[in-house]
């Protein structure tokens, strides 16, 4: 639906080796409004085959935007380096511009849609002059699946074309699906950078000063300026899955969420579908792929961070797609002890944006090994850093948020229902934060509307004061959603609590669990080794599932049912977790979780009177357990 007036304006002649549908109407009309306001030299409608994105990628490495690597090193693999200033999701610049104010909540950015349509309308108005406009049709999700979204992006970066391509089901077989009237989700995005006739273009252009993610939800727009990268620009990942996505769920009665989902299978065969929501950068993509230390489980991946999760009519419970096709993972901390499988993926076929560059033409970030690799070594900036000389503001080599971006087909663990368009049955939804104090390894909620009380009370905290005294700084991020929700996060909160009316059989909803792997110890140690030991909560969770009524298993704690110590299985990691540690971290300490309630209480005033009563009520059923006990 454009949103702007276009001026009295032709539509630009195709590019000879694309073809515009004959059929598809209103989006052939869409796509000419956004011709009449963008001004694009050339058009060209991207048909997602191999020869069009060799094309693209030859284009992009004779411009020097992508950098081959070593071909024997790492076949068919590139990297890229953007504008310093363009390098990561820009919260700042991100916005919900709902009708009113209210539906976007306090914990967005907005501004009047008709105010912000006025300063898009300026920013957008003849930007691509001198580039050709790529439309991109995509499917996120598997491409004719009940559970996908379609949505078109126009944008002017190749570079974006190439991406999406991996991150999404992109090109012509879209459109087959979509047909002459169906609904897309209009996505319009621009670098910002008009080029004049004969002026070079830079490698990343980017208009950072204008820079801006918007969001209408009323009519699933998306509309973003100014930058080239990740969340910004891949428009279908953080803009529609989450954000415009969010609300579509909210009103069709299903949910749109920040999560991975993994297949876990027990020695014995059984295979159960696990969901998690951890805030960014708390090991998503390390969890979903985990290789498992106890013998005979295994972990398979369907997806490492969003998950579309509707309610099964015939089978009842909640059935789950990764709406994505691929990974677009952060490189540092990556390497083979923890997460072998994507150091495994990302051997051939992948893009990496900001990562070093080693005098062999391969790829290198900080903790891929101990030490960087010898002789030159070329950081993130381009800058040529000499390790006899260690000058330190050529540091870190890698950008902390720099990426690879490779097709989740080519992981070495996925799901063998990775794209099945059915989706995979949830069994657990495990919630989780990097908490250095207070919060035992892991527990299981007394129900669902507690469940969604620990979701709402998700949080991370950065320094952790001394055990006991005032908590260390709490930064909540309800469900890993508190970038992503495109509405009022009460009414979200709202949203979750009105499942069990929803379904048919309420018992069948996923069980709900909240895992912590950092705590620390009064010298400031992690307690718990974590990676592939991993592995031992998720048993536990599996036992929890297959054996509810099992005492053995669990004590009865005010914030939920906690292993026992003789639950989890230790077997070859005794050692570290000797001494009181394993007592430790499966400790509720009462006084420190009413200053939690505490701290809870202070976040949720900014909902004022959209904070659903029901929620309320579960924390003061926590406190109350809390001071009886
Ligand atoms: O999009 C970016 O610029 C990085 S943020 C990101 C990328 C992939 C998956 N998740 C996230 C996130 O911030 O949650
Ligand atoms: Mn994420």
């Amino acid at each position: 639906s454009a949103s702007f007036q276009p001026a009295e304006h032709p539509l630009h002649h195709h590019d000879s080796h694309s073809t515009a549908p004959t059929t598809h109407a209103k989006l052939i009309e869409w796509v000419r409004a956004q011709a009449a306001l963008l001004e694009p030299d050339h058009i060209h409608w991207c048909s997602g085959t191999q020869e069009e994105n060799e094309a693209m990628v030859q284009d992009l490495v004779q411009k020097g935007v992508m950098i081959p690597l070593n071909e024997k090193l790492r076949p068919r693999s590139f990297l890229t380096r953007t504008d310093p200033a363009d390098v990561a999701r820009s919260e700042g610049s991100t916005y919900i511009c709902s009708q009113n104010k209210e539906d976007a909540g306090p914990t967005n950015n907005w501004i009047d849609p008709q105010e912000m349509r006025g300063q898009l309308e300026k920013s957008f108005r003849g930007c691509m002059r001198g580039r050709t406009m790529y439309v991109i049709p995509f499917s996120m999700g598997p491409i004719g699946s009940p559970l996908a979204r379609i949505g078109v992006q126009v944008t002017d970066s190749p570079f974006v074309v190439v991406n999406m391509r991996i991150m999404t089901r992109m090109g012509e077989k879209v459109l087959d699906v979509l047909g002459d009237e169906g609904e897309f989700v209009p996505c319009v995005h621009s670098v910002g950078r008009p080029l004049a006739a004969g002026e070079k273009d830079s490698l990343w252009p980017c208009n950072i000063a204008e820079r801006k993610v918007v969001h209408f939800p009323e009519t699933r727009e998306i509309w973003s300026f100014g930058s080239g990268y990740g969340g910004n620009s891949l428009l279908g990942k953080k803009c529609l899955a989450l954000r415009i996505a969010s609300v579509m769920a909210r009103d069709e009665g299903s949910l749109a969420e920040h999560m991975l989902i993994l297949g876990l299978t027990s020695p014995a065969g059984k295979k159960y579908y696990v969901a998690a929501a951890f805030p960014s950068a708390c090991g998503k993509t390390n969890l979903a792929m985990l290789q498992p230390t106890l013998p005979g489980w295994k972990v398979e991946v369907v997806g490492d961070d969003i998950n579309w999760m509707a309610i099964n009519r015939k089978e009842g419970g909640l059935y789950a797609i990764n709406p994505e096709a691929g990974f677009f993972g952060v490189a540092p901390g990556t390497s083979s002890k923890t997460n072998p499988n994507a150091m495994r993926t990302i051997e051939h076929d992948t893009v990496f944006t900001n990562v070093a560059l080693t005098d062999q033409g391969d790829v290198w970030w900080e903790g891929m090994t101990k030490h960087h690799p010898e002789g030159k070594i070329t950081n993130w900036k381009g800058q040529v850093w000499d390790s006899t000389k260690s000058d330190k503001n050529m540091l870190p080599l890698a950008h902390p948020n720099s990426r690879f971006t490779v097709s989740l087909e080519q992981c070495p663990a996925k799901d063998p229902a990775w794209d099945d368009p059915n989706g995979v049955p949830i069994s657990a939804i495990i919630f989780g934060g990097r908490r250095e104090t207070t919060v035992p390894l892991v527990f299981e909620t007394k129900d669902w509307n507690h469940g969604v009380l620990v979701g709402a009370t998700v949080a991370s905290e950065k320094t952790a004061a001394a055990e006991g005294s005032d908590l260390g700084q709490l930064r909540f991020d309800p469900f890993a959603m508190l970038p992503f929700a495109g509405y009022n996060m009460g009414d979200y909160f709202g949203h979750w609590l009105s499942m069990p009316e929803r379904v048919a059989d309420p018992s069948k909803l996923p069980r709900i669990f909240h895992v912590n792997w950092f705590r620390k110890d009064e010298q400031g140690s992690f307690m718990w080794p974590g990676f592939g030991d991993n592995s031992r909560v998720l048993k536990w969770i599996v036992d929890r599932l297959e054996n509810p009524e099992d005492k053995s298993l669990y004590k009865s704690t005010p914030i939920g049912y906690v292993p026992k110590e003789t639950a989890l299985d230790l077997t070859g990691i005794e050692d570290q977790v000797k001494g009181g540690v394993i007592q430790k971290l499966l400790e509720v300490n009462n006084s420190a979780y009413l200053s939690e309630v505490t701290k809870a209480r202070e976040y949720f005033v900014q909902f004022g009177r959209r904070l659903p009563n029901k929620l309320t009520k579960e924390l003061n059923d926590l406190e109350e357990r809390l001071r009886k006990n």
